[in-house]
């Protein structure tokens, strides 16, 4: 069975984050193994986020990576410059494909980052990844294009993206998109493709953007071409908003299980 590595902060209330990716990579049958940054608790309020120090960080890459033949990573919340420059260091010169889900807006509430940070993951960690996956906020702001509103907006935003230098952009327009259709794009460097399904008008959408970039990795790492590995994760994640776990009126989980209980699987 394939190892592959989450480089994440924890989620309290368990819809996104360390643990939406574990969740994810056990139904995927893949083996996950996580490297902690920050610790974020979700409250009517809004976040409180708490990261841990670079040292911590350092260790437990280490120990995952010298100890374990993991060939795919996904990295979400990072939480800090120094934390950003561990996770360049111990990663650029290794053969591990990296799956950046950027995490800078939070549907859960607002979260401020710091310029230097937000500029290091343009400048150092795109350029490093195989792919990157930002909602559509995370989208226009990588970009520069400022709003999103039609499919145009989106193809133009992913190959300004592209041009960071991360190969491979997958935008998730998903509830802030206009209209009645949940749209993932796929930008590669042969082509580009469309997926899309209902748009759910439930709020169970917690852990949504995690799931998704969580479950692209396992696929990738169980050798389904990328353009397989979107449209399976699409199908994964739209199934865990259905079946979520609502936590308030305006929030509430993605269900990670929801597939292997609607699918029939060979
Ligand atoms: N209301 C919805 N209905 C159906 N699918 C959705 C909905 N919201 C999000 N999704 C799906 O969840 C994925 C994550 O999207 P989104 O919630 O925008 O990302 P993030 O969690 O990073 O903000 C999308 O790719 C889309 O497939
Ligand atoms: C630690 C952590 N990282 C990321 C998210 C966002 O999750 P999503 O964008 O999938 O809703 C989260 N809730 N917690």
């Amino acid at each position: 069975m394939e190892t592959v590595l989450t480089i994440a902060g924890s989620d309290s209330l368990a819809g996104g984050g360390l643990q939406a990716d574990l969740k994810t990579f056990e139904e995927l049958n893949v083996f996950g193994v996580s490297a902690i940054t920050s610790l974020i608790n979700v409250d009517p309020t809004g976040i409180q986020s708490h990261v841990l120090s670079a040292d911590l960080l350092s260790e437990q890459l280490d120990s995952t990576l010298s100890q374990l033949p993991i060939r795919f990573a996904k990295i979400g919340l990072i939480g800090n410059f120094s934390n950003l420059l561990v996770i360049i260091k111990k990663l650029m010169n290794t053969d591990i494909k990296l799956i950046v889900d950027p995490v800078l807006f939070f549907k859960e509430g607002a979260h401020y980052f710091q310029k230097v940070y937000t500029d290091a993951m343009k400048s150092l960690l795109l350029p490093v990844a195989y792919l990157v996956t930002p909602n559509l906020e995370e989208a226009a702001f990588l970009s520069n294009v400022s709003k999103l509103e039609t499919k145009d907006d989106v193809q133009q935003a992913a190959q300004k993206i592209q041009a960071l230098g991360c190969p491979n952009v997958v935008i998730k327009c998903g509830s802030r998109f206009p209209g009645d259709t949940a749209y993932n794009y796929l930008l590669t460097e042969s082509g580009e493709h469309w997926f899309e399904t209902p748009k759910l008008a439930v709020t169970t959408t917690d852990g949504a953007g995690c799931t998704f970039s969580a479950a692209i990795t396992a696929l990738l790492a169980r050798n389904y071409a990328l353009v397989d590995a979107v449209q399976l994760a699409t199908r994964f994640v739209y199934l865990g908003i259905q079946a979520g776990i609502p936590i308030s009126p305006h929030l509430g989980s993605v269900w990670q299980g929801a597939y292997r209980q609607k699918e029939v699987h060979p």
